[in-house]
């Protein structure tokens, strides 16, 4: 058993980013308690894809660039959805599978962005979903120049993300990111008209 039980005046979170775009997971989930609650945390697609080729370097990426993976063709600019990087930034196809299990209202979507530019203002918007009462403010972040990131303060100690969440991306050729941008702005609109929010990517 893996998830640890919760008394009453308890709740259990469990994060895994594969969840969201995994096939079955959402019934799996839904088979387990179809009254639970969902958090899915977005940033900008194309953002996002940098980040997961950034975190690939350090592991493995058999020496190809950015745009070598992202493209079918770099000179017609056809993206690759079958690189794993740019499909799963494709967040509203995913959504429509969740959906036919659970209702909006379970639903909660965090922005990426938001959580570093108002990290107070985003997680009282989560504490408010998952009814809990306002316990962070401002007293519990500072912000780390060096990190470029929001830490977490409290009374005893600060924490900040560790070494291998934060990293220097690459620069990438503008004009791949703005066909990149062309690319997932329809599937961009289609998830905010889905979670009624615009993140507001370019
Ligand atoms: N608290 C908080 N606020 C804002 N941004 C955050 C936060 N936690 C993680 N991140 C960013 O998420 C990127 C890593 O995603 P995950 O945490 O899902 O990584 S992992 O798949 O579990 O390894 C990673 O992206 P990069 O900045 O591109 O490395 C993190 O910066």
């Amino acid at each position: 058993r893996q998830m640890p039980l919760s008394l009453a005046n308890q709740i259990t979170i469990e994060k895994t980013p594969s969840y969201y775009v995994t096939p079955g997971v959402a019934a799996r989930v839904y088979n387990m308690s179809r009254h639970v609650k969902l958090i899915i945390a977005v940033r900008d697609p194309v953002t996002r894809a940098i980040s997961d080729y950034t975190q690939g370097i350090s592991k493995q990426n058999g020496g190809k660039t950015f745009e070598d993976l992202a493209f079918m063709n770099v000179t017609t600019g056809l993206v690759d959805t079958s690189w794993s990087a740019i499909r799963i930034g494709l967040y509203a196809k995913y959504l429509q599978r969740w959906r036919r299990f659970f209702p909006t209202s379970q639903f909660h979507i965090v922005s990426g962005e938001k959580l570093i530019s108002d990290p107070v203002g985003e997680i009282a918007k989560v504490q408010e979903f998952l009814g809990l009462s306002k316990l962070v403010d401002d007293s519990c972040f500072y912000f780390n120049e060096t990190k470029g990131f929001p830490c977490m303060r409290s009374r005893t100690k600060t924490h900040c993300l560790d070494k291998t969440k934060g990293r220097v991306h690459p620069k990438i050729n503008p004009i791949s990111i703005h066909r990149l941008q062309d690319f997932y702005r329809p599937f961009n609109l289609k998830f905010y008209f889905f979670v009624g929010q615009n993140f507001g990517w370019t």
